[in-house]
């Protein structure tokens, strides 16, 4: 879908992109990294907007260099900055730019009714954009990424503004432009936290350089870690405790630390399993102990984690503290620089 090779971008007083060579394939793509990192600069280059300083990129098999109309009728592009008209309705602005990507009339009407519904605008895409919530306005701008059916889209942080419930519909909305239409995805963010469930690939950018490109499983592995939580009962007033005695009687290594569980429950114990007997172990013991299994869970690394356990060692990375009773927040920031 994309192909950049030692791709650089220079400004006078700073370079924007640094040599990046990216081969990105069909399916929904994050490009992650802290405000100024060069998402914005990449989504340019690639659409044929801006030039590069050196290097290639090629989109859909076309040169940026010299292809940037034909590139621009196969792909769709959600500006990052608010740039939508106040006076005219939802309806006649994806109309609009329907027609600007050569639709007909009454195909343009029909894609823009299908693309606002499939988007989640109803009766409000009559009234004017003006009036809109920060949410709407997003769901106009994808809307017009993808009425003229593109092969790709570019979306430069959709998700930007929104409040976490926002978020999220954003990221299922965007996930569903790959699962249900089969159309391509590249979209930045600064969140490392959000691309965990809406992409299949992740690329990690850093002051314009590459820091990784891997596959969302790669980033997120299982781990061999079981995190465990029991009720408290009558006969165990702390269950935990009488749970770690237990395991670590029966054989079973458990980490020395325990993590905090949601406000109200117990503790949580982390342990190295090893292979399908330990979980049959820990049912057992906990059956014996006549206490409630709260969870079982395997662990998985968080991009954040993987992300700051390979930074350079100068470069200052978010402190990850997701835990369980963080569930629901906004997902980690990457720092600016
Ligand atoms: N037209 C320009 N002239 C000079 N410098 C620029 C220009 N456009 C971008 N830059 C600089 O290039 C760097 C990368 O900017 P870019 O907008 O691509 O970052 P970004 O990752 O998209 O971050 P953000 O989300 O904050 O826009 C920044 O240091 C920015 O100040």
């Amino acid at each position: 879908m994309i192909a950049t090779e030692s791709l650089s971008k220079r400004f006078p007083r700073v370079t924007a992109l640094d040599r990046l060579s990216l081969d990105i394939g069909p399916g929904v793509t994050g490009l992650v990294g802290a405000n100024g990192a060069g998402k914005s600069t990449m989504i340019k280059i690639l659409l044929g907007l801006s030039p590069a300083t050196e290097g290639r990129a090629e989109v859909l098999g076309l040169d940026v260099a010299t292809s940037g109309g034909a590139i621009r009728e196969r792909v769709g592009y959600m500006p990052e900055h608010d740039c939508l008209p106040a006076d005219v309705s939802a309806t006649e602005f994806v109309v609009h730019m329907a027609r600007m990507s050569g639709l007909p009339p009454t195909a343009a009407r029909e894609r823009t009714a299908d693309t606002l519904r499939h988007v989640g605008l109803y009766e409000e895409r009559y009234r004017p954009i003006g009036g809109y919530s920060t949410g709407m306005k997003q769901r106009v701008k994808l809307a017009q990424a993808l009425v003229h059916d593109p092969k790709l889209v570019l979306l430069d942080e959709p998700t930007n503004g929104l409040d976490p419930v926002g978020r999220d519909e954003m990221l299922g909305l965007i996930r569903r432009v790959w699962t249900d239409f089969g159309i391509s995805v590249l979209v930045t963010s600064h969140l490392l936290g959000e691309l965990e469930r809406t992409c299949d690939h992740v690329v990690v950018i850093d002051g314009g350089r590459l820091l990784r490109s891997s596959s969302t499983s790669d980033f997120t592995q299982a781990t061999a870690t079981l995190a465990i939580e029991v009720t408290d009962t009558d006969a165990h007033p702390d269950g935990t405790k009488a749970l770690r005695e237990a395991l670590t009687a029966a054989g079973v290594a458990l980490h020395a630390g325990e993590e905090e569980g949601l406000p109200g429950a117990g503790h949580i114990l982390l342990l190295d399993a090893e292979g399908e007997e330990t979980y049959d172990i820990v049912r057992d013991t906990v059956a014996e102990l006549g206490l409630g299994l709260v969870r079982m869970e395997q662990r998985r690394h968080r991009i954040a984690e993987v992300f700051r356990a390979e930074a350079p060692a100068d470069a200052e990375r978010p402190a990850d503290t997701h835990r369980p009773a963080d569930a629901g927040r906004p997902a980690q920031e990457v720092q600016s620089r």
